[in-house]
């Protein structure tokens, strides 16, 4: 997998402390807006981050939205694979949770099938900002950021180098 594209300038490797330390933040960012019916996580980038919200807002229902829109880092038509099951009357009351959003595409989809939910982010790009209610941390859109399960540990040892 190439560390470098032409549209990404910039590299934001995350390590797995910081991931934590970040969805423990967006846990509290979002404690006081529930009660929460439960989680749907996109897979598969939210699933990591909507376990960690689930243990830290208490909360047992979880789903899954299937979209996958990325190989390696080229964006190309999402596929949606799995819609939720759970969810009834918008999404209202739900919980809905992803890595990032980048161009807003996925972000865009999903709402379109729960407007009424919350929508939750750990990364934010400006692109896809507007269509985020809660994120904790934004970076610029010619950033790429690398989360620790799609790196091998030599080449993360060699972006956090850079
Ligand atoms: O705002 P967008 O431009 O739509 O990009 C953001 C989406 O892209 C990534 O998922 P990806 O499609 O790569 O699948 P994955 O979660 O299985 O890695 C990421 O996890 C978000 O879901
Ligand atoms: O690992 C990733 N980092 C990103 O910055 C990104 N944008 C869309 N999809 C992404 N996946
Ligand atoms: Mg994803």
């Amino acid at each position: 997998m190439s560390s470098h594209h032409a549209d990404t300038a910039k590299n934001f490797p995350v390590t797995w402390e910081e991931l934590h330390r970040h969805a423990k933040a967006l846990a509290w960012r979002i404690s006081d807006k529930g009660p929460w019916k439960g989680i749907v996580a996109i897979t598969r980038g939210g699933l990591v981050p909507a376990a960690i919200l689930a243990r830290e807002l208490n909360i047992r229902l979880i789903d899954t939205i299937c979209i996958s829109s990325y190989d390696h880092q080229n964006q190309r038509t999402a596929q949606n694979l799995k819609a939720p099951v759970a969810v009834e009357g918008e999404g209202e009351g739900w919980l809905i949770v992803d890595d990032l959003v980048d161009t807003g595409k996925t972000a865009a989809i999903v709402r379109n099938m729960m407007p009424k939910a919350h929508f939750a982010t750990i990364y934010a790009k400006p692109a896809g900002r507007p269509l985020v209610d809660t994120f904790i941390t934004e970076v610029s859109q010619d950033t790429w950021i690398h989360f620790p399960w799609d790196l091998n540990p030599i080449a993360y040892m060699q972006i956090r180098n850079d």
